[in-house]
């Protein structure tokens, strides 16, 4: 039987008004998309199609985010020319990916506020990547091999449409292609997911049209299942390291990433695009250590007790970090946020609140350790470092200290400074001195 390739897409289905059979269409933004999508036959199944263009009036509004390319075999002879097809299809698809781009920018970018304290448009780019990726490949699994259509020689076209029907209803993969195009636009570089999804649509639609007879008889279904998490992240390798990075970033006990250059609001993240964290270890080689502790019950933790015993902290005091209760405060944050080192150790713990302490690594590239509640850091004496607040602006410190307490900064540059040599020396020096139960 002669045939090619028609797009559909599960809630368009409707019923051809001549004979009743099962219509299947391709789904677009508006009536141009659905035309241009090679929709000539819609309203008739292609045997009643003697009429043209009767289209709109069996169709409800459109989903934008259908660009589901299921494939069905149609007698060729009321099919436009495959290049229509092709170059409509890729229309409405690409319409529709700078679409759930531009909501993604959109959701990512709502109140400043949550962007910087908590990256909802990132997370939830991860869930949704993660949870389409994972069920692609659950059904792909599922999947019983009884269902992998035997080769059907030109069997009556009512069975094809009522098998493809299933077929259709049982997945929707294009829009969860538009899901992830919407999550990935929400935590990465609009242009980089723009362009990757419409290469991989381009790539997809061009394999669909083409081998669309093929993938009708749906011998490769299982294959196609598994190939969709991979090929979607190829195309879009670049957000997908991004991704993968964010999840490191969401996993990790303390968040501290390389600063870019810029000169904006100190208190914003500062993230390198694309990010790039640091972890635990990298810190502990410069000598930064780090604790999680519970800030609820700071007065009772045996934990935190255990370490003030350990390393001698037997002064403590509460900073408030609010112009109402610090004196001088816009001064006293400049000065916090002027490069400097001091004499002994800074040992701060967050009770409330979040910041940045910001530390010079080895090469003297800032690091940016984001301190939140729970969060105990100990900076070694002779580290450059300083302090900012985030956009939440508020966060109430611990300070703890061997003995008498001594604040003063050292501006840099202290090369001479004999805090600064020592640590100099004990960079290059074996670091192991280091107490193991840090983390
Ligand atoms: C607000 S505590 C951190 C600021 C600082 O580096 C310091 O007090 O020396
Ligand atoms: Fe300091
Ligand atoms: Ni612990």
């Amino acid at each position: 039987m002669l045939t090619r390739s028609v797009f559909v897409c599960a809630p368009d289905i409707f019923h051809c008004r001549a004979s009743g059979h099962a219509i299947y269409t391709r789904t677009g933004v508006g009536k141009e998309a659905m035309r241009y999508a090679s929709l000539t036959t819609v309203g008739l199944c292609p045997a009643c199609a003697a009429s043209e263009n009767d289209v709109d009036q069996a169709h409800g509004p459109h989903s934008p985010f259908c660009p589901s390319f299921e494939v069905l075999s149609v007698a060729a002879s009321d099919m436009p020319p495959i290049k229509e097809v092709l170059l409509g299809s890729m229309g409405a698809l690409a319409l529709m990916t700078i679409l759930s781009v531009i909501i993604g920018r959109i959701f990512q970018s709502v109140p400043a506020q949550f962007q910087t304290t908590l990256p909802i448009g990132e997370y939830a780019a991860v869930t949704l990547l993660l949870f389409f990726g994972l069920k692609s490949i659950k059904d792909a699994w599922d999947l019983p091999p009884s269902k992998v259509k035997a080769d059907k020689k030109g069997g009556p076209e009512l069975d094809e449409y009522a098998e493809a029907e299933e077929l259709v209803k049982e997945k929707e993969w294009g829009d969860r292609s538009m899901l992830a195009t919407i999550a990935l636009g929400a935590a990465q570089s609009p242009w980089g997911v723009a362009s990757g999804a419409i290469l991989g649509h381009l790539v997809a639609t061009s394999i669909a049209v083409l081998g669309g007879a093929i993938l009708a008889n749906h011998i490769s279904e299982k294959l196609v299942n598994f190939a969709f998490p991979c090929g979607f992240s190829g195309f879009n390798l670049q957000p997908t390291i991004r991704v993968c990075s964010e999840l490191g970033g969401a996993s990790m006990a303390i968040k501290a990433w390389y600063m870019d250059e810029s000169n904006d609001d100190p208190r914003l993240p500062h993230h390198r695009n694309p990010k790039e964290y640091v972890p635990v270890h990298t810190l502990a080689e410069i000598g930064v250590l780090h604790w999680k502790l519970n800030a609820k019950d700071y007065e009772n933790d045996p934990e935190l007790r255990k370490i003030r015993e350990e390393r001698g902290y037997n002064y403590m005091d509460l900073l408030d970090l609010c112009p109402e209760k610090v004196e001088n405060y816009e001064q006293k944050l400049k000065n916090f946020y002027t490069e400097h080192i001091h004499a002994d150790e800074e040992i701060r713990y967050c009770l409330e609140g979040s910041g940045y302490f910001d530390v010079r690594d080895k090469e003297d590239r800032w690091i940016r350790i984001w301190v939140k509640e729970g969060d105990l850091i100990i900076l070694p004496a002779g580290i450059y470092h300083r302090f900012t607040l985030d956009a939440s602006n508020y966060v109430k410190l611990m300070r703890l200290f061997k003995g008498e307490p001594i604040w003063t900064p050292y501006n840099r540059p202290q090369e001479d400074h004999p805090a600064r040599k020592e640590y100099i020396r004990s960079l290059t020096e074996y670091m192991g001195g280091m107490p193991v139960e840090a983390h």
